[in-house]
């Protein structure tokens, strides 16, 4: 049985065009992430390509559409480049599509209606298909967080297979016996093997792209739930999940966890005098210092209302007290200025840890919120350690 090049090509086309159509719904619903509808467009490049080389591609067939064909598949890979870029949240540089799609199409008029060499055309386009599928390839084989690693790496593996196989197409041509390459449908060895695999490889890559966005969404979901949507710090929710796992963690380290409540002074005051906006942004500076002052592996939450907490692995109540007096200071320093008015605000806040009230998350809130009401008590603007203020108030009354 042989494959017959032609059917194949039409059938690729055809299944192109269907992936360029998902890929433009798919961009329709995508959100904030981007360069979706850069690989629709990419698909139908390749669609398009492919049909020409159904319809026309021959011996025989126009030069300039031959020209066509080839820029059409440069264009479809650079526009996929630079979606990989804009889907990183990177600045896309146009300049390395337009390179790439200017080069082929010199070199393709050159070899094809200047001076006619089909074999010297698809060396040099095979070259460049190479260069641009290595930088596809090295722009997705990086380090990342999974699950977006897998999909990374799948394409990028997928793309590194396509410049491999196009340096491959290089070499072949390159060492078939003159006159035996004439184009597309030459009988050089394994060319409708070789144009079926690396069309399948093609579709892996767009399929590896599908999953890079579903794979993104999922994160973004999981971001969204498990954050705060005004401050950006973990919510509630993100805040209990991560204390199962830091508490599990440090019970099998032996390890010690320490916590922080803070609380806003008299933070309805300053709603009520400056009205609920001004108090959100207030809220956002306060997220702004502890987020700097936090350690990168301890974590910063909102636990409801103007009331935030941190967690701190391998950290001691004392210690903690330390770094909460230090973030206090940082806040009680801040002036903020909105819209000409000036504010300055105060924390109070709450220690514990889990030498002397357990890893039980609940027992940490409980023991830190109870020093935090203890610190309100006493006058704001201060830090409390559970542990000192049970040894001096033992008949504390929470709320
Ligand atoms: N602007 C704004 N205000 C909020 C938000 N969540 C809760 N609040 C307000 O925070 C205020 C908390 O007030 P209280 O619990 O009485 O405490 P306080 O005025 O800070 O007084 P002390 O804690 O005793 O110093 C309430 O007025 C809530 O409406 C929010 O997301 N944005």
């Amino acid at each position: 049985m042989s494959l017959d090049l032609r059917t194949m090509m039409l059938m690729i086309s055809v299944l192109t065009l269907l992936l360029s159509g998902l890929l433009a719904l798919a961009g329709l619903h995508a959100g904030s992430i981007r360069g979706v509808r850069l690989w629709a467009l990419a698909s139908l490049c390749y669609s398009l390509a492919s049909f020409i080389a159904f319809a026309d591609m021959t011996p025989t067939s126009s030069a300039w559409l031959i020209v066509l064909g080839a820029v059409l598949v440069m264009a479809g890979n650079g526009l996929q480049f630079s979606g990989i870029q804009a889907f990183k949240e990177q600045r896309i540089d146009w300049r390395i599509p337009l390179l790439i799609v200017g080069v082929v199409f010199a070199q393709s008029v050159w070899f094809t209606l200047l001076y006619p060499d089909a074999s010297a055309r698809a060396i040099a386009n095979s070259l460049v298909f190479a260069l641009i599928n290595a930088l596809c390839a090295r722009a997705l084989l990086i380090r990342i967080e999974p699950p977006l690693r897998t999909a990374y790496w799948f394409t990028g593996a997928s793309f590194a297979v396509l410049a491999a196989a196009s340096l491959i197409r290089a070499a072949t041509i390159f060492h078939a016996p003159p006159g035996t390459f004439v184009g597309l449908f030459s009988q050089v060895p394994f060319v409708p093997a070789r144009f079926l695999a690396s069309s399948l490889i093609l579709m892996c890559v767009t399929f590896g792209f599908i999953l890079m966005l579903n794979y993104r969404l999922i994160t973004d979901m999981q971001k969204i739930a498990l954050h705060d949507g005004l401050t950006g710090a973990l919510n509630r929710r993100g805040l209990e999940e991560e204390a199962i796992r830091l508490s599990a963690h440090c019970n099998r380290k032996g390890d010690t966890l320490a916590i922080m409540m803070i609380d806003v002074d008299h933070f309805k005051l300053i709603n009520d005098r400056n009205g609920h906006q001004l108090g959100d942004k207030v809220l956002q500076r306060l997220a702004a210092v502890a987020q700097a002052s936090v350690r990168s592996d301890d974590y910063f939450a909102r636990y409801g209302g103007e009331e935030f907490c941190i967690l701190l692995p391998s950290t001691t109540e004392e210690e903690a007290r330390v770094l909460a007096d230090r973030l206090r200071q940082a806040y009680a320093a801040l002036t903020m200025e909105f819209g000409g008015e000036v504010l300055r605000s105060t924390i109070s806040i709450g220690v514990a840890d889990s030498i002397h009230v357990g890893l039980e998350f609940s027992a940490l809130v409980s023991a830190a919120d109870q020093a935090m009401y203890w610190a309100k008590q006493k006058g704001r603007n201060r830090v409390v350690a559970h542990s000192v203020m049970v040894c001096n108030v033992p008949e504390i009354v929470t709320i």
